[in-house]
């Protein structure tokens, strides 16, 4: 269970946040609450002893009449402000709330360090963080305000019952104090069986995603994995049922104890005895008394019960508020220099010298002393086998990662003395593993909003396409540069091929001025005449940029100035295509290889 301190200090987190972003909807809450918790001491006591003993001993019907038209005034008065602040007022400031936070977190996500999403831990806790905020913080506001609520409700009755009848609160306190008691031990209980449950849910919840996302479709359908899938899923499953079987007669136990033994024996049945015995037979108290004192110990019951319930949100709220103070307190390990250099504006020297990299969790290195210079404008091709190590070299020099050890300089200044975000300004990417939005073919190109006036901008999107060998593709579209892609939020989104999809992520890099272009594996998914096309276009947009591309096809590398071979983590050779031949060593071997597989085909 978590410590009583974090419970308050994470919650106040909360409550003050929603106090700093919508202070009038949360004082409103809480007045509308607080009244509503005296309507119930109002009516659930006062009102009922005033009335009945205004029959049974005053014989006057003026109390009734008196109690009747107040009882309807501030119950018509306190509806019809809830109506206003419930229905309309509400609903818009908890748009505000969520507004709020979420743009604080996507902020936090694009500043957090890119090597966080090698680690599970905290991958995992930011998209829970990420996906619980919606709603969350009106939640801790709406349980305050419950809290204020109840606490008005069982303080005024349980005053109130003590003034009208001392006796029967004794048996009242011993009901309720065991009652309260007994529910925390079966919120322990509960707490413990969610924890044991919690890995086996998310075993579930991985087989349902398997199985409903179109992304899994196709291998589920071409191969036997659907069977293993559900075998875990059944495992899961009877885990889930021995976690219940295990707490059940515990949670049983309690149960009973709390709803019969303290609520209906103790409190319903021998408090009501009691009472009967003092109004009947001893006439201690008025009949108005004893209608008073019985409704208010069913209505202090269940204010009791929200209250407690209320205690258990705000512990349950604690684990998330934890979480999610921790995603936003975490400070990038990547540092931002204090005083950043000013980034040059044309294509410059970059140097890497002896740099090495190891992943988090690996034990041996991914890179070992790379050394590299890429000159202004220099057409540089890197080539290797799977795994040797290309796609992270890139991910260094677009420093996603910060080296293990050595230094990469651009413009003869460590990379790690610009700010990271001018410093990626000068790279125009397109990854291996893109991504396509569902935004407009012009936006996904552009990478930001591309108004319809902005006929400028417009235009160097049409040419990047083009030079991506997409003009003609372009043409066919309806919609042309404001075709919608995806399906995500329009069933008319446009669905392109593989090879097409990796043309408009090539177009990306394309239009965005800057002087190092970054090519992983532009071509992968090209046929043979739009690889030609692209290369061409590659050097002629390129003119005036540096070029790096990652390339397995050796035809293309041939065009490059310079071509590193890399084997396992290291530079093996490095030169031009003709030099690389006549040193017959490894890069030589791959490229004959690769011509007799093309004469062969
Ligand atoms: N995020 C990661 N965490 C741990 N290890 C990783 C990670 N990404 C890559 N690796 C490991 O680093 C090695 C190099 O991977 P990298 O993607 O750089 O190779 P590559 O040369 O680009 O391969 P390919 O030609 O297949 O794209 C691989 O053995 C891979 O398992």
């Amino acid at each position: 269970m978590a410590k009583r301190g974090d419970v308050l200090r994470n919650n106040l987190f909360m409550l003050r946040y929603v106090f700093r972003i919508v202070p009038l909807y949360a004082v409103v809450h809480l007045i509308m609450q607080a009244l509503f918790g005296l309507f119930d001491v109002m009516w659930g006591v006062l009102l009922i002893k005033l009335v009945v003993d205004a029959v049974t001993v005053h014989h006057s019907v003026v109390p009734v009449l008196l109690a009747a038209g107040g009882y309807l005034i501030y119950g018509a008065t306190i509806q019809t402000a809830a109506g206003y602040v419930y229905e309309m007022f509400a609903p818009i400031q908890l748009q505000k709330l969520n507004k709020a936070m979420q743009t604080e977190l996507y902020g936090k996500a694009i500043r957090m360090d890119y090597a966080r999403y090698n680690d599970p831990e905290y991958y995992n806790q930011f998209v829970w963080a990420a996906s619980q905020t919606e709603g969350k913080a009106a939640d801790v506001l709406d349980q305050t305000a419950e809290l204020l609520k109840s606490t008005i409700t069982v303080a005024g009755i349980a005053g109130t019952l003590l003034v009208l009848n001392p006796l029967g609160v004794a048996v009242v306190i011993i009901g309720l104090a065991a009652r309260f008691g007994i529910t925390i031990l079966s919120n322990k209980a509960e707490f413990k069986s969610e924890l044991e449950l919690k890995p086996l849910e998310r075993k579930k919840n991985y087989t349902s995603r398997v199985f409903y996302l179109p992304d899994y479709a196709k291998e589920l359908r071409t191969s036997r994995i659907a069977a293993p899938l559900m075998d875990d899923y059944r495992q899961a499953n009877a885990a889930m049922q021995q976690v219940v079987r295990k707490y059940a007669p515990r949670l049983i136990l309690l149960r009973i104890l709390n709803g019969f033994v303290f609520r209906t024996l103790l409190m319903d049945g021998i408090y009501f005895a009691i009472t009967a015995y003092q109004v009947i037979v001893q006439h201690s108290i008025t009949y108005g008394t004893f209608a008073a004192v019985t409704n208010g110990v069913w209505t202090l019951g269940w204010s009791l019960n929200n209250l407690i319930d209320t205690v258990t949100k705000f512990q349950k709220n604690n684990l998330y508020i934890r979480q999610l103070r921790s995603f936003l307190n975490d400070k990038p390990q990547m540092e931002e220099p204090l005083q950043p250099c000013e980034m040059p504006r044309s294509p410059k020297e970059i140097r890497l010298s002896n740099v090495s990299f190891t992943y988090g969790n690996n034990d041996a290195p991914t890179l070992r002393g790379i050394d590299m210079c890429i000159k202004p404008k220099e057409k540089i091709a890197i080539v290797g086998y799977n795994g040797a190590g290309k796609s992270t070299l890139i991910k260094l020099l677009l420093r996603l990662y910060d080296a293990s050890d050595g230094d990469i300089r651009y413009d003869g200044r460590s990379i790690r003395d610009y700010r990271s975000e001018d410093y990626r300004g000068q790279f125009g990417v397109a990854f291996q593993d893109f991504q396509l939005f569902a935004a407009s073919l012009a936006e996904n190109v552009w990478m930001d909003r591309v108004g319809d006036e902005d006929t400028e901008r417009q235009n160097v999107i049409i040419e990047a396409l083009r030079k991506a060998d997409f003009a003609g593709r372009l043409s066919s579209l309806n919609q042309g540069l404001k075709t919608e892609l995806t399906r995500e939020f329009s069933d008319k989104g446009q669905i392109f091929s593989g090879g097409e999809a990796q043309k408009i992520a090539i177009a990306r890099a394309f239009a965005k001025p800057c002087s190092v272009l970054i090519l992983d594996e532009p071509s992968s998914a090209l046929d043979p005449i739009s690889e030609y096309n692209l290369n061409r276009a590659m050097l002629e947009a390129a003119e005036d940029k540096t070029v790096i591309f990652i390339s397995h096809r050796l035809s293309t590398t041939r065009l490059a100035d310079r071509i590193y071979m890399m084997e396992r983590g290291e530079i093996i050779e490095s030169g031009s295509h003709e030099e690389l031949m006549q040193l017959d060593g490894s890069y030589a071997k791959l490229f004959r290889l690769q011509a007799g597989h093309y004469l062969s085909a």
